[in-house]
């Protein structure tokens, strides 16, 4: 844990809202019809807190998710995220927003398989032009225990090696905002918490803002704030 780079902890910025949305709607056009995925959802998020997400199958959770990374549009509302207005921005400048901004875990990895370790992590740093891409890759590899795994590749790597993989490329940029889609969804209970002690301990140390759903309450619990989503919105916010 001590190989990535130091940084000043940012819990200094604290107060300051990192995610602005008011009234975001997400609708899609289906073969059946149009289908309201978000239906006005309110929420602000300070820099440097951990807001853990909770709410039945269905509810919008990932669709919240994906429009707060910019890898979606809301069809309604607006959002703020960093100081960037996700409703105006053209592709390129979300691409960018994404790149500098953002690093997101799914729960099944996303690992590029022709890829090793080391180059899956070093991806976003090359294409951001970074010289020392590689360096900062093994850095953050070792970080989360894997100094001895860099030129493995994703499908010799185990369940838990490839999710400590994905964590090591989200937070080799050290991104203001990590989101986390039921990161541990894959894993068995001890790779699970293990992934999720390391989750919680490189957001600890960058001060890095954290939205995480999952449906395990007790992970949920780990986050200072939990909001409960259903059928499209926020319906509790422990916050408020
Ligand atoms: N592109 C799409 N086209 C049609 N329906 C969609 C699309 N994306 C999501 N949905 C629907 O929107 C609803 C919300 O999906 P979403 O994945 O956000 O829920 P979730 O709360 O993350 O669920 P889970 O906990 O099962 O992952 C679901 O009913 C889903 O089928």
């Amino acid at each position: 844990m001590d190989a990535l780079p130091q940084t000043t902890p940012t819990h200094a910025g604290r107060d300051a809202t990192l995610i602005l949305a008011t009234d975001l709607h997400f609708k899609v056009r289906a073969q059946s019809g149009e289908i309201n995925i978000l239906r006005g959802v309110d929420i602000a998020v300070a820099a440097g807190e951990a807001v853990g997400i909770v709410g039945p199958s269905g509810s919008g959770k990932t669709s919240l998710l994906m429009l707060l990374a910019g890898l979606d549009r809301p069809t309604g509302g607006t959002l703020t995220v960093a100081g960037h207005d996700l409703t105006r921005m053209d592709e390129d400048a979300l691409a960018v927003f994404r790149r500098e901004t953002v690093g997101i875990v799914f729960q099944a990895f996303h690992l590029v398989p022709t890829m090793t370790a080391i180059e899956n992590v070093a991806v976003p740093l090359e294409f951001a032009g970074r010289s020392d891409a590689f360096d900062r890759a093994e850095e953050a590899l070792k970080s989360v225990g894997l100094g001895h795994r860099l030129t493995h590749y994703p499908g010799q790597l185990s369940g838990g090696e490839q999710q400590r993989v994905a964590l090591a490329r989200a937070f080799v940029a050290q991104p203001r905002l990590l989101l986390a889609d039921e990161p541990t969804g894959n894993l068995d209970r001890g790779t699970g918490g293990q992934v999720m002690d390391l989750l919680f301990g490189l957001r600890e140390r960058f001060g890095t803002t954290l939205l995480l759903i999952t449906h395990d309450p007790m992970l949920a619990e780990r986050c200072e704030r939990q909001l409960r989503m259903e059928d499209g919105r926020i319906v509790a916010d422990s916050a408020r």
